[in-house]
């Protein structure tokens, strides 16, 4: 089970982004897709999650071709993704932004409408839950009522992340969470990051810190002006020579 970019190619204007890439993210394990500022890290994540569509190639889900179909479907589908800037209504508590997640994925449907209100109720508990524990497990706030906009830039990508696992993907696509992340966060993400693939979640993890990707990562990538120059264990792609001078500035990063 894995979501696929096959061969994907894509240019804006002329400019070649991307060319004859493919990633694959497996369920259950951690892919790390590392590269220098530019190298095409997030068009790729766009392509695997349908806002932007390859001029060649393919995106799979399970085998299934799922090149054509939008955001939202792939969504359904189990593709849950983070944002480099994270994007959350800043007025709305952080409890109802966690619980967000759970009903992004899961829309209610008509026959919910006609189950009685106590079952609804019943329901949504749960669901609170569940969001309160997610709360607790990334340490978001002691208040879940307070207002998402009073946390820091470090928490708001923490309560992103928390999100998005509210969803239940099977597919989790992280762009630079620790990026503006205190040590102290960055455990906490590294260690949601482990129980999300434990649980059989396929996470594709992008990332500057590349000694964070390496730490994690069970599977490595290395794009460098569109292409992939490296691929394999988190050791070879960051000993990989054209690694070290494109993305490292000739200074070896152990791994
Ligand atoms: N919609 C677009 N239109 C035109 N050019 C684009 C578009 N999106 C990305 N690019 C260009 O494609 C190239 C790759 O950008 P991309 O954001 O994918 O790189 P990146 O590896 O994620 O970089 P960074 O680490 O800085 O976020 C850049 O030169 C960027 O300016």
């Amino acid at each position: 089970m894995s979501l696929d970019a096959i061969d994907t190619s894509i240019a804006f204007g002329g400019l070649k982004v991307l060319t004859n890439v493919s990633v694959q993210v497996e369920r259950g394990r951690i892919t790390g897709l590392v590269g220098p500022n530019g190298a095409g890290k997030t068009t790729l994540f766009n392509c695997l999650t349908g806002v932007v569509r390859p001029q060649q190639g393919s995106v799979r889900i399970d085998g299934r071709d799922i090149s054509a179909l939008p955001l939202d479907k792939r969504i359904q589908l189990g593709i849950s993704r983070t944002f480099q800037t994270p994007r959350l209504d800043l007025d709305a508590s952080v409890l109802d932004a966690v619980m967000l997640g759970f009903y992004s994925r899961h829309k209610p449907s008509l026959a919910a409408s006609f189950v009685s209100t106590a079952t609804r109720r019943r329901h949504d508990a749960q669901l609170r839950e569940k969001a309160e524990a997610l709360i607790e497990q990334f340490q978001l706030t002691p208040n879940p009522h307070q207002r998402s906009g009073a946390l820091s830039l470090g928490r708001l990508r923490l309560l992103e992340v928390a999100r998005a696992i509210a969803s239940e993907p099977q597919y989790l696509l992280l762009d630079e969470p620790a990026a503006g992340v205190d040590e102290n966060d960055r455990q906490l993400l590294a260690r949601a990051i482990r129980n999300a693939a434990a649980r059989n979640v396929g996470v594709l993890l992008v990332e500057h810190n590349v000694g964070f990707v390496a730490e994690l990562s069970d599977h490595m990538l290395a794009l460098v002006r569109g292409e992939v120059v490296a691929a394999g264990s988190p050791h070879a792609v960051v000993n990989d020579p054209e690694v070290v001078t494109a993305y490292l500035g000739g200074q070896r990063v152990a791994a």
